[in-house]
């Protein structure tokens, strides 16, 4: 990996860093992206070196596909029960550790499987680290029945966050048409900028019946590995936070 982007280079670092926590014998949660994808390359090889005993669940079909092909075996969570550890990625991150995730439209799993992890790992570069949530956008799962009526109740309840009018925009999937999740349901993504209480934000959303899950991840994580681009990496504990 020796010619890899800057950017690259810091979510290399993160990944090795994360690599280290594992320990044998542990059960352990699989994230999704890109940043995840690098730690799960760099999972398999310390397995493959070290052979280590480890048992693995994905977030999404993506990850277990990536995982498999490099000879780890992956198994369902109901299989596994409870996880020792999740690593996974991060659109944002913020000082708190609350997360906005579902970049890649694997939120719902993502969630599952973080709370039901002793600890969630967060890898990411830099550049997610934020002041506040919401520059990114906040990906909500929609079940497809009558998703533009929930579309509606999801724009009335950003009206009572003052954030009225702002873009809410169906995501496409790589073909054009609508982008569906491993679950089989679509992503409305809403262009927020700063949200002011992302708890009664994701409160509110929830109570949508439409709604099947928002990407706020809010008091799930305990620690972000942080990747800089020249290979350092910075460790934000949550006992560290207040
Ligand atoms: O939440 C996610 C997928 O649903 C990803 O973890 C998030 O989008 C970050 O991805 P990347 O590491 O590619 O920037």
């Amino acid at each position: 990996m020796s010619d890899l982007k800057p950017a690259d280079l810091a979510k290399d670092a993160a990944a090795r860093a994360a690599v280290a926590l594992v320990e044998p014998g542990m059960k352990l949660g699989l994230g999704t992206g890109s940043t995840a994808s690098v730690f799960v390359r760099r999972l398999a090889e310390r397995v493959a070196a070290e052979g280590l005993e480890l048992r693995c669940a994905a977030t999404s079909k993506a990850t277990a596909d990536l995982a498999t092909s490099l000879g780890l075996k992956i198994e369902t969570l109901d299989e596994l029960g409870w996880l020792d550890l999740t690593i996974d990625g991060a659109d944002e991150v913020d000082p708190d550790l609350n997360l906005i995730k579902g970049g890649g439209g694997a939120h719902l799993r993502e969630k599952i499987v973080a709370t039901a992890s002793d600890r969630m790992v967060v890898i990411a570069d830099k550049m997610k680290v934020v002041e506040h949530l919401g520059e990114f956008h906040l990906p909500v799962e929609v079940v497809p029945f009558g998703k533009e009526a929930t579309k509606k109740l999801i724009e009335r309840v950003l009206d009572g966050h003052g954030l009225a009018g702002r873009p809410v925009k169906w995501r496409n999937g790589p073909e054009g048409g609508p982008f569906l999740t491993d679950e089989g349901n679509v992503i409305l993504d809403l262009y927020l900028g700063r949200i002011a209480d992302p708890e009664k934000l994701g409160r509110d959303l929830s109570s949508i019946a439409g709604v099947v899950e928002h990407g706020l991840f809010l008091n799930i994580c305990q620690l972000a590995i942080i990747g800089g681009e020249d290979g350092s990496v910075v460790e934000l504990e949550r006992e560290d936070i207040g």
